[in-house]
């Protein structure tokens, strides 16, 4: 009885480092060593900065334990380049974390496209400080914890919220209208793993009310930007940013409507991105390679 190959795998790696002669090249001869096949590639290198990124999607021959044969064999590549790099299968599906607080538009998106299949995401919490969309969560069927935050309990509520992320294993964070700081100490216990959206072009109108501030200065385009959350408020690398152009006739209740696009297609191309291996934090600033 002949033994049917296993159906061909893809792959993403993922990888940064110090620039360098011959990255690619050993790159590729691994691959090819290994039998794969390049589907895509994006690569750029920071001549400003002597650094290299790129991201790789491949195929791959071989069994169910091809992902950890080509990860226990690039470490030999990876390790003379100083480098930083995944590699894991294409398409997988990373379980978020959603955070919301009041405005439900950019909630409301996400879980449409987790739902429909346009993001590779399983959305496996919705939390707030207040009960406001538990009917949508629950209408989705996702777990929905109300956790209610003032000065007093906001320590008690992070303990809470790295509870609730451990429970459902969420790998991402996203602030999708949360309207809480993070304190210092959960900044640095998720780095990497929060993406909050801004609602404007950042770096102009940090804080709680940018429409305001927007409208006060007469500007003829508002933005949102998508990034991923550090503990200096508004700071943490820009991911993706969209904006809309406006005009005198636009009260601040107007801003407030207009921008509600621009904030939920910023976010969700940051989430899309961040899920399919494509964003790489250098310093404060991100390479997205897509
Ligand atoms: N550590 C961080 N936490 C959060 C960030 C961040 O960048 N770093 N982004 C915010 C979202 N946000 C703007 O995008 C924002 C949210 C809230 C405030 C604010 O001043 N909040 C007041 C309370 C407001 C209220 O209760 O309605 C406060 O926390 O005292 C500013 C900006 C999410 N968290």
């Amino acid at each position: 009885m002949t033994d049917t190959p296993a159906p061909p795998t893809e792959h993403v790696l993922t990888l940064d480092c110090p620039e360098a002669p011959g990255i690619v090249h050993e790159v590729s001869r691994f691959l090819v060593e290994h039998g794969c096949d390049i589907v895509d590639n994006q690569q750029f290198g920071d001549r400003r900065g002597g650094h290299f990124f790129m991201r790789i999607r491949f195929s791959a021959t071989g069994g169910e334990d091809t992902g950890d044969t080509l990860r226990r064999d690039f470490a030999a590549v990876a390790a003379p380049f100083a480098m930083n790099w995944r590699l894991e299968p294409a398409g997988t599906r990373r379980r978020v974390l959603i955070m919301v607080s009041r405005y439900d538009h950019c909630l409301n998106d996400l879980l449409f496209r987790a739902r429909s299949g346009d993001l590779p995401v399983d959305v496996v919490a919705v939390v707030s400080n207040h009960r406001d969309h538990e009917a949508l969560a629950d209408w989705y069927g996702i777990p929905y914890f109300h956790v209610p935050v003032t000065a007093a309990t906001k320590a008690a509520a992070e303990e809470r919220l790295l509870e609730i992320v451990a429970e459902r294993e969420a790998e991402l964070v996203v602030l999708a209208r949360y309207m809480q700081v993070l304190s210092d100490d959960l900044c640095t216990r998720l780095a990497g793993r929060v993406i909050n959206i801004h609602h404007s072009f950042l770096p102009s109108f940090k804080g709680a009310k940018p429409y305001h501030q927007a409208y006060e200065h007469g500007v003829k385009v508002v933005g949102a930007t998508a990034h991923y959350v550090t503990a200096d408020l508004d700071e943490g690398p820009i991911i993706a940013q969209e904006v809309i152009g406006v005009d005198h006739t636009h009260t601040p209740e107007d801003l407030v409507a207009v921008g509600r696009d621009v904030e939920r297609a910023a976010l969700v191309k940051a989430v899309r991105w961040h899920c399919e291996g494509r964003v790489i934090v250098h310093g404060r600033r991100t390479v997205v390679l897509h």
